[in-house]
């Protein structure tokens, strides 16, 4: 990936100093200073061999004199795929696992408390291609695949709750493929699944030919560490698919994404959406996104007009945090695999919820009932027209 741009942070730290960094940091971050967490040197050292970034921040809360402090650390990783796409279905799966292994190794070793992956991070995002073979092999049981086998062990050993989002076949329903994100407890039980809500139909995103949209609403799951929810990718386009999660409960929710440069995947929304959502449902959000180029054996188009290509684009990585406050982390680089932490006081939520009363002047009554006028069939717009005298 040589020659691509490697993040904003980078841009902004080569070319700003002293009060200019610091004024920037405080007006696009929130923070002058971004809370940096020291790492174990250990994990420095096992991040540089295998060559991945590992960056850490504290998102710390007020005191309180009723409730003690909730800390949770929270870890995301970001990565390329591992073996050529032309390589055997299993030789490919098995490279990603081998070589995020040795991530979830560090962020174990570094008290992560739950840990979340890219969407479908154990495969190639090859629904680009609109074939079926052997893209579809890929699929696994969310509950007893060899995917969630090997994290459940990993998930105990490290007392960690991972959620892993997988390509799942649901054999009970017939063969089905669901886009599907498994939540596995520290004790190694799966919690649930929850299954993708929107399905995108924009450029090489080319899903729908694989899965149809999720049926498992907005499930919230109540970890040992706080209460969790997934809105998986393409869903981060959508407000109400993040408000749902909130009004569920979710204290923190993650947006496991393949998403790319250009116009489909939208760069410049991608610092925005997953913090809006953050702002406007006072819970912590994190982004994750795959990372590198992911070239396939066969070409396809999009008929958009554009030249038949091999590749989607650059998955750009960018991964980060933001409080419900608003405040946000530097993102990960967009071109390398990494790991990110931050350590989130959840107390926040309700501090911030107390403070600035979204949840309290959200009107649902109002909007339930305009939204059930909307559904109706003969529904007319509530335009205003001047009336001519
Ligand atoms: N994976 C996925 O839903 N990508 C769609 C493109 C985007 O909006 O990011």
């Amino acid at each position: 990936m040589d020659g691509e741009t490697v993040s904003l942070e980078a841009i902004v730290n080569n070319n700003l100093s002293g009060r200019d960094l610091e004024e920037f940091n405080r007006i696009y971050y929130g923070r002058r200073d971004h809370h940096e967490v020291k790492l174990k040197d250990s994990s420095i050292a096992a991040a540089k061999d295998a060559d991945f970034e590992i960056a850490a921040y504290a998102f710390p809360a007020k005191k309180e004199h009723t409730r003690p402090p909730r800390i949770v650390k929270v870890g995301v990783i970001q990565h390329s795929i591992a073996a050529p796409t032309d390589r055997p279905v299993n030789e490919q799966k098995n490279a990603i696992l081998a070589k995020v292994k040795k991530i979830i190794d560090v962020a174990g070793q570094e008290g992560v408390n739950i840990l979340c992956f890219q969407e479908l991070w154990n495969m190639p995002f090859a629904f680009c291609t609109r074939e079926k073979q052997p893209w579809c092999e890929f699929a696994e049981s969310a509950e007893e695949g060899p995917t969630t086998r090997f994290l459940r062990e990993l998930a105990v050993k490290y007392a960690m709750v991972i959620v892993s989002s997988i390509l799942e076949r649901d054999e009970n329903h017939a063969d089905m493929l669901w886009n599907t994100t498994v939540v596995i407890s520290d004790t190694g039980n799966v919690i649930g699944k929850h299954r993708k809500n929107h399905i995108p139909r924009v450029g090489d995103f080319n899903e729908s030919n694989y899965y149809m949209e999720g049926n498992t609403g907005h499930p919230v799951f109540a970890t040992r560490y706080g209460k969790i929810a997934v809105n998986i990718c393409f869903g981060r386009h959508h407000v109400l698919n993040w408000m749902m999660f909130g009004l569920n409960g979710a204290e923190i929710v993650f947006n496991p994404s393949a998403t790319v440069a250009g116009e489909a995947g939208s760069e410049y929304m991608w610092n925005i959406e997953a913090r809006n959502a953050a702002i406007t449902n006072c819970y912590f959000t994190a982004a994750i996104n795959r990372v590198g180029y992911e070239e396939f054996p066969n070409e396809f188009t999009s008929a958009d007009g554009n030249p038949a290509h091999k590749d989607l684009g650059l998955f750009y990585g960018s991964s980060y945090f933001c409080g419900p406050d608003g405040v946000r982390c530097p993102g990960l680089s967009r071109t390398k695999d990494g790991l990110l932490i931050g350590v989130m006081d959840l107390n926040m939520n309700r501090q911030i919820r107390d403070r600035r009363c979204y949840y309290m002047t959200q009107r649902l009554d109002m909007y339930a009932e305009s939204l059930r006028k909307v559904l109706d069939l003969d529904y007319k717009p509530q335009v205003v027209h001047e009336i001519e005298k």
